[in-house]
């Protein structure tokens, strides 16, 4: 410890005294203000203070895996904040639990219905999802974005809990999408002076300066609402011996055998409603980044749709069985994920202990901040990163390149990494795949009739998505509209 004692921090902005960084610490599209201070220091780590709080950048895709991968053991803990875990009932979400066994029990329940081989199961009602949507995007088409969280959260809905919602004001749905929203706020490290003086976690609600209380107390009844409203109703379904299989009924299989009945069905609420918590924003803000880039980058439309054209046929959608024949939409799935990362800076992790990394001192209990949109834009993995290419991820005779990182820095780090990224890697897919067979995404008109021309132009914050898009959705040709009606038809 004397060796270490001797080493320095990684490099990083000078510091003030006391405060620390708290000057000089980028807000708003960190990412790219964390991506210049890497190149100006010339170092994959940065190194941040804020107050007592310490915070290092990980920059480049090797250090990501020597430091999250190699060493899950010291680089997989979360932060601990009062706001999340005392105050809101956010302690139920995986996503936030500490690293221990509390977690590794609800991460393996989790992954048994996400692991690969058990999505296939879920492609019927991922593919009702997606025809849906092709109706809903042929009637309102400006309406987009709200049939896509649509799509999104009623399909993990009813394959978590048997729930089918109705399109409009669903109160399960609106239960669950309200619980989501404070997440994104408190969730971030400094949002909220209690989170580093946790004292004040104690004064009362009435108390002058307290309104963090009364705000906790209000989101505290939508995040319960978020967890426990729609798995009642699955039990109830499962108590009166009718339930439709589900995944909350199949864990409810096993409640009678648990050792400890309260803490299983605790698990249970917890596990159930992690997927439409973690996998219902990400998804949305996805597939709003591939309509962007479909009217930014239109020629990709068109290799798009000479695939499906030359592998499908145009008198048919295309299915999860086609993907093996159609390695171009793949690519572009991949590039929708490098090109703008949902959550540019994945979820912060935190050490366990102390460590040391190429001479520089990481010490226990800093913040561990991953920037995959930095190394998703890292130009000696991916050249040109700013333009979107999916042909990147391509050999020269269009197969999927295996030298080519696909881009799993957009799910996150170690054994930390999105445990649903299969799930959504096949939505992503089949949603690309079948929306472009059917319509033509083209820049709307204003009123005076000229082009709104798509920007690459970003929210902030630890979810970021395009910002006023606007798009519109042409069906190709008569028959594609006929063949989305059938579609539903059919399903
Ligand atoms: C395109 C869609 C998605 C993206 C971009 C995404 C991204 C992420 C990221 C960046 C993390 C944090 C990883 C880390 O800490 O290093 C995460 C965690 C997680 N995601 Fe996703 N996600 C997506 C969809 C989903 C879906 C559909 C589900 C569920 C079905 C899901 C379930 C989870 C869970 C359970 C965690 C917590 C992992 C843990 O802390 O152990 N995600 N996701």
């Amino acid at each position: 410890s004397r060796k270490r004692s001797t080493l320095k921090n990684p490099p990083g902005p000078p510091q003030l005294p006391i405060v620390g960084n708290l000057l000089n610490f980028p807000r708003g599209h960190d990412w790219i203000q964390f991506q210049k201070y890497s190149k100006e220091f010339n170092s994959d780590l940065l190194y941040f203070r804020l107050f007592w709080n310490r915070v290092v950048v990980v920059n480049s895709a090797k250090a990501a895996r020597d430091l999250f991968e190699k060493r899950s053991n010291v680089y997989s803990d979360r932060e601990k904040t009062v706001m999340v875990y005392e105050l809101t009932g956010w302690h139920r979400n995986i996503a936030v639990m500490e690293y221990g066994d509390r977690w590794r029990m609800h991460r393996r329940n989790f992954h048994q219905y996400f692991r690969p081989d058990a999505i296939p199961n879920y492609h019927p009602r991922v593919t009702l999802g997606v025809h849906r949507l092709l109706n809903s995007l042929l009637e309102t088409p400006e309406e987009f974005a709200t049939h896509i969280r649509f799509m999104s959260g009623s399909t993990t809905l009813d394959i978590v809990y048997a729930i089918d919602p109705m399109p409009k004001h669903d109160p399960i749905l609106e239960a669950a999408e309200e619980g989501v929203e404070c997440l994104s706020e408190i969730i971030n490290a400094g949002s909220y002076l209690v989170d580093s003086v946790p004292i004040l976690k104690y004064l009362p609600e009435w108390f002058p300066g307290a309104e963090f209380k009364r705000q906790a107390a209000r989101w505290k009844e939508k995040v319960d609402a978020l967890h426990l409203r729609p798995y009642e109703v699955a039990k109830k379904a499962w108590d009166s011996g009718n339930a439709k299989p589900c995944i909350a009924t199949t864990l409810l299989e096993n409640l009678d055998k648990a050792a400890d009945k309260a803490d299983y069905e605790d698990m249970v609420i917890n596990v159930t409603a992690m997927a439409f918590q973690a996998g219902t924003d990400t998804t949305v803000l996805t597939l709003t980044t591939f309509v962007l880039a479909m009217l930014m980058f239109p020629e990709c439309q068109k290799a798009a749709r000479e695939e499906i054209d030359r592998v499908v046929g145009r008198d048919r959608l295309p299915e999860f069985s086609d993907r093996e024949s159609m390695p171009y939409i793949t690519a572009m799935a991949h590039e929708v994920l490098r090109w703008h990362p949902a959550v540019p800076l994945a979820v912060p992790h935190k050490t366990s202990t102390d460590d040391t990394y190429e001479g520089y001192f990481i010490p226990k209990g800093t913040i561990i901040v991953g920037n995959s949109y930095a190394i998703l834009r890292d130009e000696k993995r991916y050249p040109n990163p700013e333009v979107f290419d999916p042909t990147r991820f391509l050999t020269k005779d269009g197969k999927l390149n295996p030298d080519v990182p696909d881009p799993t820095e957009a799910f996150g780090f170690g054994r930390r990494i999105c445990a649903g990224r299969h799930f959504a890697d096949h939505v992503l897919w089949l949603t690309i795949a079948k929306v472009l067979a059917v319509f033509h995404l083209e820049e709307p008109l204003d009123a005076q009739g000229r082009v709104i021309k798509a920007k690459e132009d970003y929210t902030t914050g630890m979810f970021s998505m395009p910002k006023n898009l606007k798009a519109t959705f042409k069906p190709r040709s008569s028959d594609a509209a006929k063949m989305i009606r059938a579609s539903l038809a059919d399903a």
